[in-house]
C-alpha cells in the first residue's frame, strides 16, 4: 500500500443505487493491493455500514473529520466522512439520498480541487434525481467543468477499458440534436484535449486518434448526409497541420473492428452511444469514466445506479475498482511529472 499524505476522495453516489455495495466491495479488494492509493468516502457511514451489514461484509467503516486522517485510517478499515447521512434503503431511491449525493458530490470535488485529495472518484448518481434536488447541470462533468472554472466544452469525457478508448463528442442531448451541435472546433478543441490528457495522465507521447463518421459509410461520399464533408474532414485536416496524429473520418461500423482498434489509442465519436456500447459492449465490468481536460483527476466507472439490483448484493465491482486504480495511476504520473520538472 502506497502512503501518501493524498488520499483519493470518493463521492457517495445515489446511496440506494449499487454504490454503497461497490465501494465496499472495492476496499476490500483493493486494501491488500501494494499499488493502491488510500481513499475515503464522502459521507454516509450509516449508508455504508447498512451494505457491509446487508452483504455479511468484513468491513469496519472508520468515521473521520478530515481528509489527511484517511491515510492512517484506511489499514483498520474504509474511512468515511462524518457528518452527511441517510438510512440505507437499497434499490428505494429518495430525495434526501439524492441531496446527500450532491453534497458528497460537492465537499469530495471541493477536497480535490484544495488540494486535500490526490483526485476524485465519483459513485453512481442518478441525474434525473439530482436534477430534482437543485443541479443543474447534464452530468457530473459538466459540473467538475464549472466548479473548476472551466467552460463546460473543456471537460471531456472518455471511457476507457483495459483494451479500448472511446470519447463521445456530444454526450448527453437528443441524438436531434447532434447534427446541430457538432463542429469542426467542437471536434478539435476536444481532440487536443484528449491528445494532451494521453500524453499527461496516461503516458502516452504521441497519442493516435480516430475519428468517426456521423453517417452511414461515411456519408458515403454525400449520398447519405454531408456532416463528413463539412464538419469533420475539416477538423481533421486543421488536427494534422498540428501535428497530430488523427484518422478518420472512419465509418462508424468499422471503428470498432478487432483490426482497426488496434491503429489508435482513443476513438473520437460523435454522439454518445456510438462511444459508450462499443466500450460497454466489450469492456463493461472494467470501464472507468474519466475525464480529460480538469485541473483535478476524477474518474468514475462506466455504469450508472443499477437501482434494479442495488438490494440483491450481485452488483460486480469491477469497474469501480478500475476507476479507483486509474485515478491513483493517474495521481502518480502527475506526482512524477511535477518531481521531474
Ligand atoms: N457515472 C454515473 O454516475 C452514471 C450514472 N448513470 C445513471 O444511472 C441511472 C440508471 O441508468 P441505466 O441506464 O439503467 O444504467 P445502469 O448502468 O445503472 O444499468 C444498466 C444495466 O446494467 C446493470 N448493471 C449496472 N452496473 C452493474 C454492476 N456494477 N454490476 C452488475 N450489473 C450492473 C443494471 O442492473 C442494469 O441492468 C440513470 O439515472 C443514469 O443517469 C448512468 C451512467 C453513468
Ligand atoms: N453515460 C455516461 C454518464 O452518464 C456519466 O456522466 P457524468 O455524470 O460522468 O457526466
Amino acid at each position: 500500500m502506497t502512503v501518501t499524505p493524498f488520499p483519493l476522495a470518493v463521492s457517495l453516489g445515489d446511496p440506494a443505487g449499487i454504490g454503497p455495495e461497490i465501494i465496499v466491495r472495492s476496499y476490500l479488494k483493493l486494501r491488500s493491493e501494494a499499488s493502491a492509493y488510500p481513499f475515503f468516502v464522502v459521507g454516509g457511514v450509516e449508508v455504508l455500514r447498512g451494505a457491509a451489514q446487508r452483504y455479511g461484509f468484513d468491513c469496519p467503516i472508520i468515521p473521520i473529520a478530515q481528509p489527511h486522517e484517511a491515510p492512517m485510517a484506511f489499514h483498520a478499515g474504509l474511512p468515511v466522512m462524518a457528518g452527511l447521512d441517510v438510512p440505507y434503503t437499497p434499490g428505494k431511491p429518495t430525495r434526501l439520498g439524492a441531496k446527500l449525493a450532491l453534497t458528497s458530490l460537492e465537499w469530495a470535488t471541493r477536497f480535490a480541487g484544495r488540494g486535500e485529495a490526490a483526485g476524485l472518484v465519483t459513485a453512481p448518481v442518478a441525474k434525473a434525481a439530482l436534477m430534482e434536488v437543485g443541479f443543474d447541470f447534464p452530468g457530473q462533468t459538466e459540473f467538475l467543468a464549472r466548479a473548476c472554472n472551466l467552460s463546460e466544452k473543456d471537460a471531456v469525457m472518455m471511457l476507457a477499458g483495459p483494451s479500448l478508448r472511446t470519447v463521445p463528442l456530444t454526450v448527453h442531448i437528443a441524438l436531434s440534436e447532434v447534427p446541430k451541435q457538432l463542429t469542426s472546433d467542437l471536434i478539435t478543441h476536444r481532440a487536443r484535449i484528449v491528445a494532451s490528457g494521453l500524453s499527461r495522465d496516461f503516458g502516452i507521447k504521441a497519442p493516435r486518434l480516430a475519428i468517426a463518421g456521423l453517417n452511414p459509410h461515411s456519408g458515403e461520399d454525400g449520398q447519405f448526409g454531408n456532416e463528413e464533408a463539412r464538419i469533420i474532414e475539416p477538423a481533421i485536416a486543421t488536427l494534422r497541420s498540428e501535428g497530430l496524429d488523427v484518422i478518420g473520418p472512419v465509418p462508424g461500423d468499422a471503428l470498432f473492428t478487432p483490426r482497426i482498434r488496434k491503429t489508435y489509442d482513443a476513438a473520437l465519436c460523435m454522439y454518445h452511444d456510438q462511444a459508450l456500447i462499443p466500450l460497454k459492449a466489450l469492456e463493461f465490468d472494467e470501464g472507468v469514466n474519466v475525464t480529460l481536460g480538469l485541473p483535478i483527476i476524477r474518474t468514475s466507472p462506466d455504469h450508472g445506479t443499477a437501482f434494479d439490483i442495488a438490494d440483491r448484493g450481485i452488483a460486480d465491482a469491477g469497474a469501480m475498482c478500475a476507476a479507483l486504480r486509474m485515478a491513483g495511476a493517474c495521481a502518480s504520473a502527475r506526482q512524477a511529472s511535477t518531481a521531474h520538472g
